[in-house]
This record gives C-alpha cells, sequence and structure tokens, in this order.
C-alpha cells in the first residue's frame, strides 16, 4: 500500500482547517504549481451558473473489498434495528405468563413494544453531536453494548419492568445504529454508487424484519421460545463490535479530526491502484472544504453547530428536507399496517397472522432490493414519484374494500365483521396491502435513509440527528394512534387520511426534493444554496452520469486503460 505522509503539526493543512469558505463559497486554487496541476483547480461554484467550472476529484477505481467490508459490518446496525423490531410481534404472542406469572395486559404490550421505539428515540437525538465528538466507530461500538445489555435484561427477565427496561435499553442501540450506520456508509461510499451501498443497510434492516418474523414463527410453539429469539440478536451485535475492533473510521471524520494521515491511510485501502497525488489532493480537498465549527469548548461548539444547522439557509434546506422525508416515511402508516396486517389477515380467512407478516414483510424487503438496483440508476425522485402515488392508489383501493367489507373495530385491537372468511373484498385488501408494501420499500420505505447526504460535514452529525429523531417519533405517535383512529374514524377514514398524506407528499417531493444521485457529498450543498433546484441538480446529476459512462468507454480503449492507470487524472473532471 501506498505510505502517505500528511503531517497533523506541520505541513501543508496547518491552518487549512477551518480556514474553507461558506456552503455556497469558491475554494480556490490549492496548489496552482503542483506536478497535478491538471486537477488542482478545487471550484465549487453554484450549479446554476452556466460557465459550471465545478471540479471534484472522483476515484475511478473500482470499489475496493475493504469498502464492501466497511459497508456490510457498519449495515449490521441496520439487521439490528430491524431485528429487534421485528420479533417483538411474536415475542409478545408467546411470553404468556412467563412475566410475574401472569398474562401480559394490553397497555404491558404496548409498554414494552414502545419502550424500543422511545429508547430510540432519546439516543437519536444526542447520537449524532457524539459522532461528531467521538467518532462514528465508537457510537456504533457503544450502540453493541447498549444491544448486549438490553438483550441480557430482557432474556433473563421474569418480570415485566425487567423486560421493559430491557427493551428501553436495546432501543438506546437501535436509534444510535439506525443513524449512525447510514451516516457511516454514506461517508466511505464512491458518490456513483453511495445510494445503493446506503440501501444495503435497509436491506439489512427489512431482511432482519423478515428473519424476526420467520424465527417468531419457527419458535412460536417452542418453550421460552422468545427468549431464544431475543438472543440470538447477541449473535450480529457481537460480530460487529469484533469486526470495529479491527475497522477505521470514515476518512471524512478523520479530516474533521485533522488526522490526515489516517484518513489518507483509509483511502487508499478503500480505492483500488488509487495513486498517491491522487489520494492527497483528495485530502486536500477535503481539508480544504471542512468547517471547524467555531467554540471555546465542546458545549459551545455543539450550540454554535445548532444554530449554523438554522441560520445557514442550505443547512436549513437540508434540514426540512431529511427531516420531511422521515416524517413522510412514518405518517403514510407503513409500520402500524405492518402491525396491522395480521389483523386483516386473519378477518379475511388466515389462520396463521405470523406467516401473513412474512408475505408482507417479504414484500417490503423484496422492494428495498428493487430500490437498490433503481436508487442510483434512476436517481432517488424517480423512485419516489413512482412510489408515492403507487401507495396513494394502493390505500384507495384499501379504504374502499373496507368501506364494502363493513368492519367495525371496538377496541383492545379486536374486529367486528358481518362476514368472515374469504371474499372478495377481504382478497382485495391483501393484495392492495402487499401492493403497498412494495411502493413503500421502492421509495419512501428506503431513501430517507440517504439523509447524511443532504448535509454538509460539519452539521452532518446533527441534522441526522434531527431526521432520525422525527423518524422515532412519528413511529411513535403512528402506532399510538393506529388502533384510536381506526375506532373514531373508520378504517376507511384512517387508510384515506394515509393516502391523502401520500399524495400530499407526492407533491412536497415533486417540488421540494433535488436528485442527489451521482453527486460528491461536498456538491450537494451548492445545489441547496438558494433553493431546492430541483432543475439544476437534474443537470448535474445527468451530467455525473454521463461522465462516469464516457469514462467508463473510454476504459475499452487501451491507451486510455494505461493512462488511467498510471496518471492521476483517474478523477472525473469537469472544466
Ligand atoms: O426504512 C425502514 C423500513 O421501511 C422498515 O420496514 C420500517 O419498519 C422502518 O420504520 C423504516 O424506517
Amino acid at each position: 500500500m501506498t505510505k502517505h505522509q500528511f503531517s497533523e503539526s506541520a505541513g501543508p493543512f496547518d491552518g487549512q482547517a477551518g480556514a474553507g469558505h461558506g456552503p455556497s463559497g469558491v475554494v480556490d486554487e490549492v496548489d496552482p504549481d503542483s506536478d497535478a496541476n491538471s486537477f488542482s483547480r478545487i471550484q465549487i461554484k453554484p450549479v446554476n451558473d452556466e460557465d459550471d467550472t465545478s471540479v471534484m476529484i472522483t476515484f475511478n477505481q473500482s470499489v475496493s473489498w475493504f469498502i464492501v467490508v466497511l459497508t456490510f459490518v457498519a449495515s449490521i446496525s441496520g439487521f439490528m434495528f430491524g431485528y429487534d423490531t421485528g420479533y417483538i410481534s411474536s415475542a409478545l404472542v408467546s411470553i404468556g405468563t412467563d412475566l410475574d406469572g401472569k398474562e401480559l395486559t394490553y397497555g404491558n404490550k404496548e409498554i414494552i413494544t414502545a419502550a424500543t421505539s422511545l429508547g430510540a428515540l432519546i439516543s437519536s437525538v444526542v447520537a449524532g453531536t457524539c459522532a461528531d465528538i467521538w467518532g462514528r466507530k465508537p457510537c456504533i461500538m457503544f450502540s453493541n453494548i447498549m444491544f448486549v445489555v438490553g438483550a441480557v435484561l430482557q432474556v433473563s427477565a421474569h418480570s415485566f419492568w425487567q423486560m421493559a427496561v430491557g427493551r428501553l435499553i436495546m432501543g438506546f442501540g437501535v436509534g444510535i445504529g439506525s443513524l449512525i450506520s447510514p451516516l457511516f456508509i454514506g461517508e466511505i461510499a464512491p458518490k456513483m454508487i453511495r445510494g445503493r451501498l446506503v440501501v444495503i443497510n435497509s436491506l439489512c434492516l427489512t431482511g432482519g424484519q423478515l428473519i424476526a418474523y420467520g424465527c417468531g414463527a419457527g419458535l412460536d410453539k417452542v418453550h421460552n421460545g422468545w427468549r431464544i429469539l431475543v438472543g440470538l440478536s447477541l449473535i450480529p451485535t457481537c460480530i460487529q463490535f469484533i469486526c470495529f475492533c479491527f475497522l477505521p473510521d470514515t476518512p471524512r471524520f478523520y479530516v474533521m479530526q485533522g488526522k490526515l494521515d489516517k484518513a489518507a491511510q483509509v483511502l487508499a485501502r478503500s480505492y483500488n491502484n488509487a495513486p498517491d497525488e491522487l489520494i492527497q489532493q483528495k485530502i486536500i480537498e477535503l481539508n480544504t472544504l471542512n468547517r471547524v465549527i467555531p467554540g471555546k469548548n465542546v458545549a459551545a461548539r455543539v450550540v454554535n453547530t445548532i444554530k449554523e444547522l438554522h441560520v445557514v439557509p442550505s443547512n436549513f434546506r437540508a434540514l426540512v428536507l431529511a427531516c420531511a422525508m422521515q416524517g413522510i416515511q412514518q405518517f403514510c402508516g407503513w409500520n402500524s399496517l405492518l402491525y396491522f396486517s395480521g389483523t386483516v389477515f386473519e378477518t379475511v380467512g388466515f389462520k396463521n397472522p405470523a406467516a401473513v407478516s412474512i408475505v408482507v414483510a417479504g414484500t417490503n424487503f423484496l422492494f428495498t432490493m428493487v430500490a437498490f438496483f433503481a436508487i442510483d440508476r434512476f436517481g432517488r425522485r424517480i423512485i419516489l414519484l413512482i412510489g408515492l402515488p403507487g401507495m396513494c392508489v394502493s390505500l384507495v383501493l384499501c379504504a374502499i374494500a373496507f368501506h364494502f367489507m363493513d368492519i367495525k373495530f371496538v377496541g383492545g385491537g379486536s374486529a367486528e365483521i358481518k362476514e368472515t372468511g374469504f371474499t372478495a373484498w377481504g382478497i382485495i385488501i391483501i393484495l392492495s396491502i402487499i401492493l403497498y408494501a412494495a411502493f413503500y420499500a421502492l421509495g419512501i420505505g428506503t431513501v430517507p435513509w440517504q439523509q447524511s447526504e443532504l448535509f454538509p460535514q460539519e452539521v452532518r452529525g446533527v441534522g441526522t440527528s434531527y431526521a432520525t429523531a422525527t423518524n422515532w417519533a412519528g413511529s411513535l405517535v403512528i402506532a399510538s394512534c393506529f388502533l384510536t383512529m381506526l375506532q373514531n374514524i373508520t378504517p376507511t377514514g384512517t387508510f384515506s387520511f394515509f393516502a391523502g398524506l401520500s399524495f400530499i407528499s407526492f407533491l412536497v417531493i415533486y417540488f421540494c426534493y433535488p436528485e442527489l444521485s451521482g453527486l460528491e457529498l461536498e456538491e450537494v450543498q451548492t445545489i441547496l444554496k438558494d433553493g431546492f433546484n430541483i432543475k439544476a441538480s437534474q443537470r448535474l446529476a445527468k451530467k455525473r452520469k454521463q461522465q462516469l459512462s464516457d469514462l467508463k468507454n473510454s476504459a475499452h480503449d487501451n491507451e486510455l486503460q494505461s493512462y488511467n492507470k498510471a496518471k492521476p487524472s483517474d478523477e472525473i473532471m469537469e472544466k
């Protein structure tokens, strides 16, 4: 491996951190006399500028195994998120009288379920700041400890309160992991496949939910099966902890810390055969763009970061978008539907709700896979703009079918139904829920977790904290209102409400969500500088894709191939 030497106390970077520019600023020539002069002009200009001369150094080398390993190890947090939120529905059924020697009341069940969301909400509020202070990796490792403590408390629980506290502590881990893992992956990922790599975390999440339902169904009749179900969650979290003992943090975090040597080492391992000069230029670029938030001590810097998040227009737009996306994800009702699907399927003739949940969770997983292939190729906007109307239509269908099926919810989650067994309307409900799951997973179930790309480095941790907290707050609100909604405004009213929200969300995304696929993280703030710049973002994303395909095409040319290997012009340049 090439050795990159960046002095942290003396050298070309001294005084550069923090001396950068505002989000809209221009970074002028970094080193006009260097050998690598051809790409030394790093200039970020507003994307609306017709004479766009922005140049971001981008590696054209193939993605290394190192990035793949880092992505999968970080995605274990996604798996934990899915598994821990997924196993509880079957665990609650099989707990029986194992806690305090009596059946759990409906209220007990609600507390046990909500404890994890509450824990996740609390920890996600602070996790972003912690990630900026101590690093992404230590935060993930801390979440592993929370998972272990929470799981051990639950496995050994003989009282309701021990179980609830165990779930709360596990929730702390879930909240941290749900925030940090996509952030970590977003920061190590090459821009052209950043979307996909972050979706791997979502695949692990939805896969975790699916596996939890599968294991739940399998252990349903086993004595103390729920303890095994919880105990199984210890395996992935321990694996993640051990792996992270040997893996580094993200280069962008190291740059924030002024540890440029370390950042260079990670970049060199991330990009196969990347020339030394290119790595150095990239580090210069990241360091130049890295703004250190002023402040006498940590507390003052945190306060200033929060201020910057709100007063800098591009940051505030990013914040609004990230929170809106997470809010939309939750308020379109998916999680309540996931919970509710068991009851619906039971009323229309299925006797095994666990199996039914598997079908819905399986659809969620499958279409997250479709999102994986589509997110960088077609872009975030397209899949959102297909997904939301699809959800809206499925929900309307569901609402109509409920109207004709004549189901009444009478409290305690139980339903009164005129006709039981298979009916045509029942089948339409099932199909529309599956259709809804598919459109949800394709777009809004997946894209909000790309949130870290919206924020510049200096406010990324705090910004994603707000957005993740919005997700967990939304999930708490919807989960606790859903049954009341079914009772008070009927299922038809409830599903029509979600359909209406999906339609409004479609408009919000159509008018406000820019296309960020293929853009460097550092380019996104220029898009959000003076508006949402949808058109400009689409143009830039298209340009970046074109550049990549030009490069790929020219790779067939032998001469260019050897040129690519030998010279630092492996970057993609826009002149
Ligand atoms: O992206 C995920 C995914 O869609 C899960 O299925 C859902 O349970 C979560 O709330 C959501 O954040």
